[in-house]
């Protein structure tokens, strides 16, 4: 696992902006390399902002939409097309406008879906599906994702691993149905800190002053159990993209002054 990098952006809007910008270098850097790309959606606001960042960012041209492979961090089990849903709100920001190759696009199972208002089915089959995607040189069941996005809760949440939550604690299962959360939806979907990990980078994302306890807590040492964030680490690489509210109470040592 690797130690976290941290880069402090003035405010939410250049961050998304600047995240959109790195998000569509890797996707073409990782294209000219291999051919394909593979990025793990977020939802919540911070998700929501880079990807509108790329729907109107011109450099958007550059990256092959159809050879890239988008699936989700979690979803709120919801009917398809609810508005809460994370992939009707990415659909919104950024895919309905660009051409993705369907059968390349992985939204995490509605609750009005094949597996029906069961979101331990639901997260069963969302695991199968991984694991069908993996390639040799892959482990654990889910496929090398180039990069997964996270956005972090006020309260250290990340996907929808909350803490002292059962799913922060799972250890075996690439994927999980979430009862109870303190968030609403209660219930929801989500990969598990086995299935993060694989991710060749993971980038968190955190705007504003309601994140700075979060942040601050979560690179401040905190175990992941208590605050999930801690945990979100690449195999190659651990970014947290902030802005300056978000890092109001991060000891400048943890980032470089020069980038804020
Ligand atoms: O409910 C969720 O919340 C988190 C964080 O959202 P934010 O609006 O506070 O940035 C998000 O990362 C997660 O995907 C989503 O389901």
């Amino acid at each position: 696992m690797t130690a976290p990098q941290v880069v402090v952006h003035r405010d939410k809007d250049l961050m998304a902006k600047a995240a959109a910008a790195r998000l569509i270098t890797k996707v073409v850097d990782a294209q000219a390399a291999t051919g394909s790309a593979s990025v793990v959606l977020t939802g919540g606001r911070n998700g929501n902002a880079l990807l509108a960042a790329i729907a109107e960012s011109p450099a958007r041209d550059a990256i092959d939409w159809s050879r890239l492979d988008l699936w989700w961090g979690d979803e709120r089990f919801l009917p398809e097309g609810d508005p809460e849903r994370n992939h009707t709100q990415a659909r919104a920001a950024l895919l309905d406008s660009v051409p993705l190759d369907p059968a390349r696009v992985r939204p995490m199972p509605a609750s009005d879906g094949p597996e029906g208002n069961d979101p331990e089915a639901a997260a069963e089959a969302y695991s199968e599906e991984l694991a069908k995607a993996t390639r040799p040189g892959d482990h654990g069941g889910v496929p090398s994702f180039d990069v997964l996005l996270l956005g972090v809760g006020p309260d250290t949440h990340v996907a929808s691993l909350f803490p002292e939550h059962p799913a922060v604690r799972e250890v075996e299962r690439t994927v999980v149905a979430v009862r109870g959360a303190p968030k609403p939806p209660p219930t929801r979907i989500s990969l598990t800190f086995p299935a993060i990990r694989s991710a060749r980078e993971v980038w968190l994302l955190a705007a504003g002053e309601d994140k700075a306890d979060a942040v601050a807590i979560a690179l401040g040492g905190a175990g992941e159990i208590q605050a999930p964030a801690a945990g979100a680490r690449g195999t190659s690489r651990t970014l947290w993209l902030l802005d300056r509210s978000a890092a109001a109470n991060l000891p400048p040592q943890l980032y470089p002054p020069a980038s804020a």
